[in-house]
């Protein structure tokens, strides 16, 4: 199975706000007519508004190639139920709210349903997205390349061996823009504690980041190499890296413990 089919059958998108728009954006960029998707959201936004062909809030097809789950999971109660009678059928669920489990949409749809866990990230709008899945005993190989088709449409697909990878997976990767947006912000605001002008701080910020990351992803070396690069013999940079990578109040413990807080809550959500 593959895009033709989603095409062909259509694919819903329960709940399309930030995550779903991305990815939304991301497809039709690449090529899905609108008048393949339906969206079922109570609040759509202006560019879902204005979408043209989109199937907004309009009658859904009985069974799509694809249901799209992506309200936020403490509204997955209300939501999931509207659509069970397509459950235990052929439509492929595939579902990137963090913290649900796989058992829990069994559960609502019924344990025949093919089920796809997914864990993206916001990057997806611009086709640069990473996302995780994992599928049910009902989710077989085909529905495994749907969903692999889908989402590597929007970026990088990686399969998991094991759920318990998730919360992992959630905290590093799909919360992971929010720590690189976050660090954009603290150098631009460093750039600005010391004198630069706010435009400019942030200009040089975020063409950094992005020059960095573009550099780490297509580079032969490692990151670790890279660093290196940067770092002369006793110079500036050794200076800043000496606080950064300071082992008891440096960089490395303070992701450890962002990283635990978030896979922590992702465990309340699922609970
Ligand atoms: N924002 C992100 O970077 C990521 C979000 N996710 C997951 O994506 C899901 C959505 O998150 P966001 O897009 O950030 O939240 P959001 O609040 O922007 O979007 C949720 C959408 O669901 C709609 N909604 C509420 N009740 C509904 C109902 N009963 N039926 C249909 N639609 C309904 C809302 O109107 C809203 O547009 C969450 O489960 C989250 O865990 C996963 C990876 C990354
Ligand atoms: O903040 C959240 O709960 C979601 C999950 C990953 C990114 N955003």
């Amino acid at each position: 199975m593959d895009m033709n089919d989603i095409r062909e059958k259509g694919m819903v998108l329960l709940g399309c706000g930030k995550m779903g728009s991305a990815m939304l954006k991301g497809w039709l960029d690449g090529g899905l007519p609108a008048t393949s998707v339906w969206v079922n959201d109570p609040k759509p936004s202006e560019w879902l508004q204005g979408l043209e062909g989109l199937n907004l809030n309009a009658d859904l097809p009985p069974a799509p190639a694809v249901v799209l789950v992506a309200v936020k999971p403490q509204m997955m109660a209300d939501a999931l139920p509207t659509l069970k009678a397509m459950g235990n059928g052929s439509t492929l669920f595939v579902s990137v709210a963090a913290g649900i489990t796989i058992a829990t949409y069994e559960d609502m749809l019924g344990d025949r349903t093919p089920i796809v866990r997914a864990m993206p990230n916001t990057p997806a709008a611009v086709g640069r997205g990473v996302t995780a899945i994992i599928g049910n005993g009902a989710a077989g190989a085909d529905h495994a390349d749907l969903a692999e088709a889908l989402l590597s449409a929007v970026g990088q697909v990686v399969r998991l061996e094991s759920e318990d990878q998730m919360s992992a997976v959630t905290a590093i990767s799909g919360c992971g823009p929010a720590y690189t947006f976050h660090l954009i912000e603290a150098m631009a605001a460093a750039g600005e504690a010391n004198g630069l002008a706010p435009e400019l701080a942030l200009q040089l910020a975020r063409a950094t980041v992005a020059g960095a990351g573009h550099l780490a992803e297509n580079a032969d070396e490692d990151p670790g190499q890279l660093r290196v690069n940067v770092t002369s013999p006793n110079g500036v940079t050794q200076a800043a890296l000496e606080v950064l990578m300071n082992e008891t109040d440096g960089f490395p413990p303070l992701l450890e413990r962002a990283v635990e807080a978030a896979i922590k809550r992702d465990k309340e959500l699922g609970a």
